[in-house]
């Protein structure tokens, strides 16, 4: 039997805010196998960056046990640090060395020899689109080239384990595509377990082969993206009306097709979620046309993760990420 890379027992994590208690993490149960990428996903304050801060001893669990690259974080935590790699939201290096010099400095403290961490060093810059920030002085960066400093530096010891807090916040799509391909090579060619966070769904659905899903400090779902988007959310029929009055008739009694499905109305258009989307939409259109009403468009969308996110909150994560885009700041 393999042991995994981690392994959590009732992992709870309290904190005391104006004397009113936080329950930022409950009793989570969480295994992860050597070679997994995982994205642990939820909304703002879930519980996510503290689930990865005990994870990675930065932070003492109220109770419950962890376990991480073999070792416990209560009591070998420099054991634990030593085989994994970190990038906290921010780590926002702010030294007077160059960016390279940063690099092959966070090496040799892992114990990488001065040829070794240069030569590690130059192949994050290449691949981590660093060149133009290599010799220029880290505290003249901006976010989002520190950003990209930031996670070289976790990756400079190429650790067995790593955790990445939301890596790909602040950088711009080319620089995120350039992540996500480090990211896949990484495993491939020294297969690294990875444990990441993100807001943008569609990351973790291209990325990881595994979605946990946490929300209220619990863990509420976890599965392959594909699972989870046929165990937990039906397929987006839209249909667009020429005035909001059709529209609002067909959302108060949709036709008997969609028995059951989830109906929404905005303006003209009416969203169904429904399973067999492709194949429903035939028989609907045929009992609107029977009742006259004609619809203008329609539209067939598979299930985002964003939708089983509803589907199992009640709320949308894409509406509070896309209300505070982020933004890579210019060269
Ligand atoms: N040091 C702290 N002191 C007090 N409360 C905290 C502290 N750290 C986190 N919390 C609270 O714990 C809860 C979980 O926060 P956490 O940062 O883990 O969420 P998150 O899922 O990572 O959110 P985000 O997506 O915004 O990073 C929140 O209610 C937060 O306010």
């Amino acid at each position: 039997m393999t042991t995994p890379m981690i392994r959590t027992r009732g992992l709870t994590r309290h904190f005391t805010v104006k004397k009113q208690k936080v329950e930022a993490v409950r009793g989570l149960d969480l295994d992860v196998e050597a070679g997994e990428l995982v994205a642990l996903l939820g909304p703002n304050g879930a519980g996510k960056s503290t689930t990865l801060r005990m994870l990675t001893t930065l932070l003492p669990p109220t109770s419950g046990t962890a376990e991480v690259a073999g070792a416990d974080v209560r009591t070998q935590p420099r054991e634990v640090r030593r085989r994994i790699g970190y990038v906290g939201q921010g780590n926002g290096a702010a030294h007077s060395q160059r960016g390279r010099d940063e690099l092959i400095t966070q090496g040799r403290a892992y114990g990488l020899s001065r040829a070794a961490a240069r030569a590690r060093a130059d192949e994050l810059i290449e691949s981590l689109d660093l060149a133009a920030v290599a010799d220029r002085v880290v505290s003249g960066l901006s976010g989002g080239q520190r950003r990209r400093l930031d996670i070289a530096m976790g990756l400079i010891h190429a650790p067995g384990l790593l955790f990445l807090d939301e890596p790909s916040t602040g950088l711009d799509p080319q620089n995120r595509a350039n992540l996500a391909e480090h990211i896949r090579r990484l495993r491939a060619e020294h297969g690294t377990t990875v444990v990441l966070t993100t807001h943008y769904l569609d990351e973790a659905d291209q990325l990881a082969e595994r979605v946990i899903v946490i929300d209220h400090g619990r863990l509420i779902a976890d599965d392959t993206p594909q699972r989870l988007k046929a165990d937990h959310a039906g397929d987006r029929i839209t249909l667009t009306f020429d005035t909001e009055r059709e529209a609002a008739l067909v959302a108060a009694g949709p036709p008997g097709v969609v028995a059951g499905a989830q109906v929404e109305r905005t303006g003209a258009q009416v969203l169904i979620r429904a399973d067999g989307g492709a194949r429903l939409v035939p028989k609907l259109l045929r009992s609107l046309e029977e009742s006259g009403t004609s619809v203008a468009a329609v539209e067939v969308a598979r299930p985002t993760l964003d939708d089983v996110f509803l589907n199992l909150t009640g709320r949308s994560l894409r509406e509070q990420h896309d209300a505070a885009p982020a933004k890579e700041d210019q060269q």
